[in-house]
């Protein structure tokens, strides 16, 4: 048996050279070069004659070649170079562009197999920068399916086959099963070795179909798993604070201006259940756009500081860490609690102020930016720690939070909903509470869909409500203009409508790189009333609220994904008004009317969600990289979500029997999971 973790080096054909290559694409030990799967494959299966090709069709033939390169200038910086090739059929030509070491390595006579697309011109047959292997040499690749990898400069695809047969030719017995016996066989999963030969090799579509099936099942089960161990880890083994004192909260909520909904009455008794047992909290809230979540946050702060402990909630922007700010002053002063503000637009002096007093306890309730995370913030005694996420944060922040306090209870707020399924993914380390219910009196909010024709209109309407005292929100895509984006920019805008459509009206700007006194003082003139319009890029759409503004005209509404337009819609529809969403829409496409539709149809989050994965496919926006999550190789969250939810059973199976994986059984899977979670995983104490 050989040791995987063994470095590349051992393997044939790896010098130091080729070794400083591989490490640039994470290749260093044996293991992870049989783990680096290829981005797709060529099938080389089938041969043709130069005769029966076609134009466009990507082919693999065998052929001579009859006569030397020709080397031929086509303008300033172009030279093609053309390799006169036949076959017992016909004739034809390799083509290749500037490429002067065709003339080193393609010499009259040679016998070669070329794969590439069929370009029929000039009176010619032309295959153009074809992939070639000479047939003298050592043929590894004609006559299969052969892989094609990712590179990186200095490595080329046969370097890689190369490296993969080689590994596999070695190790390939060695490869050890860490999935359980009972698990292959419940779910028809291939063994890990015909996996890894498989998916570098394949003999077939349908074999490959088999090993890729095992891989990307393999990856999710790890990740489920890990994320499930991490949660009961969180649950079961610390102890957390125990959060007597629950009953003075009634009179916070008795003084609310509103009464709270069975929703949020309902989530706040989840809070309530685990801030009061020992258990440590991991809670994430998800509730549509303006479904009231910082009140509840405000709320369980509160609990947090009757019982003797400071709270922090953090913010994604500056913007909403201001506003929860304001809403905790208003809420939480009058009930004594001292509030303080951690972030970028606070005055050095006034920071260094705000720490001292956190640490000697002076200050209940830290609200701010990621400022929080930072070294130098130190508690006296944290207890309860909130994020309000929106995907910008994750497992590690939450942790690095955590960590500040002793074993603090923690609360996610995040108004995108996730279909269920990939929640239990990306949140898999959380229990979920959900806000399903908006306030009393809101009237849904009107969407529109118009194109540049009818700007005018569009205006025209929006001066009506201003004049009847309401607010305007005016949304671009871009800061400035750009002269290789075809869209308007807020500042383009601004003028656009300050001195011309809605001149009589007092137009605001607001964007992210403006500094934040500035974004501040634009943000609290409009809360008041003083700039009627605000004309903004995407700044506003996390959690800002206006309930006075009524109107949101989205420019260029085709370059936002669903999910974003829905959260920027959410910025209007907050209070009693009837409110308006108009989209305008630049693109013609099918999709981009779809989008659309989808938009005018329903105001429900998750179906908008659930629609915009559909439509969009895999993004960066839920990518786990961000959640601190082992990066995964072959599987894609949504792509596979089938395999998922296959997953999903699986792993709560193994878990209904053996809770922390301790069982012999499972002992090679779950230091399979440790070893993928890596550092992430010892930060979270499994
Ligand atoms: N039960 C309630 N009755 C009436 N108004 C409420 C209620 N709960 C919250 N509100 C008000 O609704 C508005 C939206 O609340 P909040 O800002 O908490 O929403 P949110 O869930 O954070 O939304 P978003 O995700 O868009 O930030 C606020 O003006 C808030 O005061």
């Amino acid at each position: 048996m050989h040791d995987l973790k063994e470095s590349i080096q051992f393997i044939k054909g790896v010098g130091p050279k080729r070794l400083k290559y591989l490490e640039k694409i994470d290749i260093y030990s044996i293991e992870d070069g049989l783990y680096f799967f290829p981005k797709s494959y060529e099938d080389r299966r089938e041969m043709k004659n130069i005769a029966d090709t076609k134009d466009n069709e990507k082919i693999t033939i065998k052929v001579n070649i009859y006569e030397s390169v020709q080397e031929k200038s086509i303008r300033k910086g172009l030279k093609i170079y053309k390799i006169p090739i036949k076959d017992h059929t016909g004739v034809a030509c390799a083509i290749f562009y500037n490429a002067p070491f065709t003339k080193d390595i393609f010499k009259e006579g040679d016998r070669i197999y070329l794969h590439g697309k069929i370009k029929k011109a000039f009176g010619e047959v032309q295959i153009i920068h074809p992939s070639y292997e000479f047939i003298e040499g050592n043929t590894t690749t004609v006559n299969s399916i052969i892989p094609i990898y990712n590179l990186t400069h200095g490595l080329t695809q046969k370097d890689m086959i190369n490296l993969s047969r080689n590994i596999l030719h070695v190790y390939g017995e060695s490869m050890y099963e860490y999935l359980p016996a009972d698990t292959i066989k419940r779910n028809r999963l291939c063994d890990i070795q015909y996996a890894l030969g498989n998916i570098h090799f394949p003999s077939s579509p349908k074999v490959l179909k088999i090993a890729k099936y095992r891989l990307v099942f393999e990856e999710l089960l790890i990740l489920q798993l890990g994320l499930w161990l991490i949660k009961n880890k969180f649950n079961n083994n610390q102890k957390g604070i125990v959060f007597q004192k629950q009953k003075e909260c009634k009179e916070l909520i008795a003084a609310l201006p509103f009464t709270l909904t069975n929703a949020q009455i309902r989530v706040l008794q989840e809070i309530e259940t685990d801030m009061k047992s020992e258990k440590i909290m991991n809670r994430l809230v998800q509730g549509d756009v303006g479904s009231g979540k910082t009140i509840v946050a405000l709320i369980a702060l509160y609990k947090s500081v009757l019982n003797g402990y400071q709270g922090v909630l953090m913010a994604p922007t500056e913007i909403l860490a201001e506003q929860h700010m304001d809403s905790a002053k208003e809420l939480l002063e009058p009930f004594g609690l001292r509030i303080g503000l951690l972030s970028g637009s606070v005055p050095k002096r006034k920071k260094e102020e705000i720490l001292k007093q956190l640490e000697a306890g002076h200050i209940d309730i830290i609200i701010g930016t990621h400022a929080i995370i930072q070294e130098n913030v130190h508690f006296k005694k944290l207890g309860l720690v909130i994020t309000d996420e929106q995907h910008r944060f994750g497992v590690r922040q939450r942790s690095i939070l955590s960590n500040k306090g002793t074993n603090p209870d923690v609360l996610v707020m995040t108004a995108t909903p996730i279909p269920r399924t990939l929640a239990l993914i990306l949140y898999g380390d959380l229990d979920v509470s959900i806000i399903d219910e908006l306030p009393p009196g809101r009237k849904k909010i009107k969407t529109h869909v118009a194109d540049e024709t009818k700007r005018k209109n569009i205006y025209h309407f929006a001066k009506k409500r201003i004049e009847s005292g309401r607010q305007v929100y005016i949304v671009a895509p871009l800061v400035e203009d750009s002269e290789h984006i075809d869209a308007k920019s807020a500042q383009e805008l601004y003028l656009e409508i300050k001195e011309n459509y809605l001149k009589d009206c007092s137009v605001g700007l607001l964007h992210g790189k403006m500094k934040s006194s500035e974004k501040d003082e634009t943000m609290d003139r409009f809360k008041k009333g003083e700039i009627q319009v605000l004309v903004s890029t995407t700044v506003i759409e996390v959690g800002v609220n206006v309930p006075n503004a009524s109107i949101i005209i989205i420019e260029n509404s085709e370059r936002f994904g669903l999910a974003q337009l829905h959260q920027l819609r959410g910025r209007v529809g907050r209070g009693q008004y009837q409110s308006h969403c108009i989209l305008l829409n630049y693109s013609k496409s099918p999709l981009s009317k779809e989008r659309m539709e989808i938009m005018e149809e329903t105001n429900n989050g998750f179906i908008i969600s659930e629609k915009d994965l559909e439509l969009r496919g895999p993004g960066e926006f839920f990518g786990t990289r961000q959640h601190g999550l082992p990066e995964l190789r072959i599987a894609n969250l949504f792509k596979h979500i089938n395999i998922l939810k296959q997953v999903q059973k699986e792993a709560e199976i193994l878990m209904n029997e053996d809770k922390t994986l301790s069982l012999e059984k499972n002992s090679a899977l779950k230091n399979r999971i440790i070893h993928q979670f890596g550092t992430n995983i010892q930060e979270l104490c499994l």
